[in-house]
């Protein structure tokens, strides 16, 4: 009998009703009881659209983030946040949104003021977690209040509940420890903890516990390797079951150590690490139990069935009882429910499978294994035409396209002079003063701007009216930065619902859901675009808007577009050609844009490169391949212009050492980059290298509402001007505005130009 289970389901709901609670509450619109009262009825919906599994994931429900919880589940709280009196929850959320200074003096009976949590991506997803923070005096303390809670709710509910924690090892990994300390050296007390929480669990009735280990798909070294045998023998006596659950990746080497730990199961990817399932089989010990994640949790096509049982079938018989099936991750990166979407054209819509759907493919399976295939032979049938519709679409193929992929050379990718040749033919041409300021490209979208796009797409405003509504709200941002002094403009990016979507909804080859969110951090979402055919620009995309917004002002407009490779990563790509033909054909439908822009007279384009080092693969040993493609593509899409058009590239990631060939293979003639949190450390890297073009390295960060001083962002550029010679800095924010507010973005802008201006005649 092949058992069923889940690893996880996305918890802000098939209307984004977690979102809207959470922003709700924050704004002090509703009550801490009603954001709980929402958070209960999501879970106990997701827990019934899941009754069909053997065993349902309890406690992957989260109001912020999962790894957040975790530190709170194991007492971890940063310093700053300990001895808070008030609700645990509020609490999460000083940690996971902070709190500024100025917000602090209205919360001082409640929260107080506090620094935010760093964040950062979740392995290779889009996905962002709150990073774990430990010194060498960090304890851990046990409070499994909320896990116990949601337990006790899916228990009075009749759920048959599988709790889901990240495992200590990975816990680890994924932290920082503030003052360089050795996290390993935490390891024993944490397992007392963990020791704990397992009891804890028994107690209360639970037979199988889901422990994350993810990090097994990445290169361990002996220390790590290390701690996971540590780990695991030290809570084998535990009085629950461990299913020690891997995703995203292969195990390869570290297959031996995943089969022999002991636990009672281990889950696997069979997507991404097909190739592990046949030996783990021969060295898995004969009483453990063998999940295989055979549904594609990262992706929303429909599964091949058919193939998928050829392939289990005699697994199956091998295993018998021992073989459980789940999607190979958490749907956490999926939408829920494709029943949602009343736009997609029906035949695309046929060849899709969001969250709900993949759990239906997951029972049609088991039932094929269990009962055989007869029982379930119309979904069967029905499976097996969707993918051979998709499979013989002529929308999917288009022939001109092919034929350009094919047409491609080094010719294509390669500027006609070197950058020392084209920097001072930039320079006549914009004159720009030293240190010249300029901003990454969104202002705040504000409540306006989504309620116009929100009444166009459902009609009620015409084109006229919209494109009025946009080109308004870019009037008002060239306005502020002309006034604030600002060398080079943006136009705002006002009429962008996001930087990949409204590209993927202009191309040919993409669809886009109406539903189909996916989280990205806390109450954030993103509608990832559906990449399912040959990708052409049937028309330009964003020349209309960037010329609107450079006749208004003869200060530099800087044309604004995203890069293929981010494109590809924030979206969700074909898994019926390699990733790379894909980006080849992005990257000449935005080359046409850049084109286009630079024969429109646009002197400066940006081309956001922000997945670019996010997208690397998990194993360094894959890096090389990613990062040739990747590179060969931002190259095509960029260095078909005259040396006289300047390129820029961002970037909102910092950790650059290990790929800064790379980023100097890209040949921007300027790259703006996060450095501020690091003062400027970061940019060692590029010193190191001698990196010969221009960078803007941030100075200031973004996510917070912190107003910047003038003087602390002179200090930053000083100390960037020790690493990088003052000619090729420019003065920049970290990232886009969209997220704040234009109270703040004014006072923050306005001391970033006056620290240019003091660094160019310091007193
Ligand atoms: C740089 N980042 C991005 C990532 N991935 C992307 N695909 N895009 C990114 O920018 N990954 C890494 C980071 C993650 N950061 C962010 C930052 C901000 C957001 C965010 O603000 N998301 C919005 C949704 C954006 C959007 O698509 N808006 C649409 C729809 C707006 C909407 O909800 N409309 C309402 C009606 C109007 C209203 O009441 O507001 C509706 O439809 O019901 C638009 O502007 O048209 C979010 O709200 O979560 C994401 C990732
Ligand atoms: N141009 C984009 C880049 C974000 S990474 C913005 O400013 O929002
Ligand atoms: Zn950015």
């Amino acid at each position: 009998m092949a058992f069923t289970h889940n690893l996880g389901f996305p918890r802000i709901g098939a209307r984004r009703e977690l979102k809207f609670a959470l922003e709700s509450y924050w704004r002090g619109e509703s009550s801490l009881d009603a954001l709980k009262a929402t958070g209960a009825a999501l879970r106990q919906r997701h827990w019934q659209e899941q009754a069909g599994l053997d065993l349902v994931p309890v406690g992957d429900f989260s109001f912020y983030d999962q790894v957040l919880d975790m530190s709170f589940t194991l007492g971890n709280l940063p310093e700053r946040v300990q001895g808070f009196e008030g609700d645990a929850l509020d609490n999460t959320f000083r940690v996971a949104r902070g709190r500024s200074a100025a917000s602090a003096e209205a919360h001082a009976d409640c929260c107080g003021g506090v620094a935010a949590g760093e964040m950062t991506k979740w392995f290779d997803t889009n996905y962002h977690y709150i990073v774990p923070e430990f010194t060498a005096d960090t304890v851990f303390r046990l409070d499994a209040s909320r896990l116990l809670a949601q337990l006790a709710e899916s228990q009075a509910q009749g759920v048959r509940a599988k709790p889901v924690i990240v495992g200590p090892v990975t816990y680890l990994a994924l932290g920082k420890a503030k003052d360089g300390s050795d996290r390993l050296a935490l390891l024993p007390q944490l397992l007392t903890v963990y020791a704990e929480l397992l009891e804890t669990l028994a107690t209360e009735g639970v037979e199988w516990v889901q422990i994350d280990e993810p990090i097994l798909v990445t290169e361990l070294d002996a220390d790590w390797r290390h701690a996971f045998e540590t780990a695991y023998h030290q809570l084998k006596s535990c009085r629950v079951k461990l299913l020690l659950a891997t995703y995203f990746g292969q195990l390869a080497e570290n297959q031996y150590l995943a089969a022999n730990l002991p636990v009672a199961g281990l889950h696997v990817d069979a997507i991404n690490g097909r190739d592990d399932v046949l030996p783990l089989i021969g060295l898995l010990p004969a009483h453990k139990v063998l999940s295989l994640g055979v549904i594609n949790g990262r992706n929303i096509w429909k599964t091949d069935l058919t193939t998928v049982l050829d392939w289990l079938e005699p697994l199956a018989e091998r295993l018998g009882d021992r073989l459980w099936i789940a999607p190979s991750c958490s749907l956490l990166h999926v939408p829920v429910d494709l029943a949602s979407e009343e736009k997609l054209d029906p035949e695309l819509k046929s060849w899709l499978a969001f969250a709900r759907q993949k759990l239906d493919e997951l029972a049609v399976l088991a039932t094929a294994l269990n009962q055989g295939r007869a029982a379930v032979a119309e979904p069967l049938a029905a499976n097996q035409a969707a993918l051979a519709a998709r499979r013989a679409s002529p929308r999917v193929h288009n022939p001109r396209v092919q034929a350009a992929v094919a047409r491609i050379d080094a010719h294509l990718g390669r500027r006609e002079s070197h950058y020392a040749q084209r920097a001072p033919k930039q320079a006549e041409r914009l004159r720009l003063p030293a240190y010249p300021t300029t901003t990454i490209g969104s202002f705040p979208q504000t409540a306006e701007i989504r309620q116009a796009r929100a009444d166009f797409k459902a009609g009620r405003l015409d084109v006229a009216a919209y494109k009025a509504a946009m080109q308004a709200e870019i009037a008002r941002a060239v306005r502020e930065q002309e006034t604030l002094g600002l060398d080079v403009l943006v136009h705002g990016e006002a009429e962008r619902n996001d930087m990949v979507e409204y590209f993927g909804e202009q191309l040919d080859g993409y669809a886009f859901s109406q539903f189909g969110w996916v989280q990205s951090y806390g109450s954030r979402c993103v509608k990832p675009p559906i990449l399912f055919g040959d990708i052409s620009r049937p028309n330009p995309m964003t020349v209309e808007w960037i010329t609107y917004a450079q006749s208004l002002t003869d200060t530099p407009m800087k044309g604004m577009l995203t890069g293929p490779v981010t494109i590809l990563n924030w979206s969700f790509v074909r898994d019926d050609q390699p990733r790379s033909l894909s980006c080849k054909q992005l990257a000449l439908a935005i080359r046409e844009e850049v084109l286009d822009l630079e024969s429109a007279g646009v002197s400066i384009i940006q081309i956001d490169e922000a997945a670019l080092r996010e997208g690397l693969p998990l194993r360094k040993a894959q890096w090389k391949g990613y990062l040739d493609w990747a590179v060969e593509s931002f190259r095509i899409t960029a260095n078909g212009v005259r040396d006289e058009t300047q390129i820029h590239t961002h970037m909102c990631y910092s950790e650059f050492n290990d790929i800064i060939e790379a980023i100097a293979g890209m040949d921007a003639d300027v790259i703006t980059i996060e450095t501020s949190r690091s003062d400027m450390e970061l940019l060692d890297a590029f010193d190191d290298f001698n990196y010969p073009n221009e960078i803007g390295p941030g100075v200031y960060d973004i996510h917070s509402p912190n107003i910047p001083n003038e003087a602390h962002i002179v200090q930053l550029m000083q100390k960037a001007a020790e690493r990088i010679p003052p000619e090729r800095l420019w003065v920049n924010p970290d990232c886009g505005l969209k997220t704040r507010q234009w109270a703040e973005v004014i006072p923050a802008l306005r001391n970033m130009v006056a620290a240019a201006q003091r660094l160019r005649s310091p007193v």
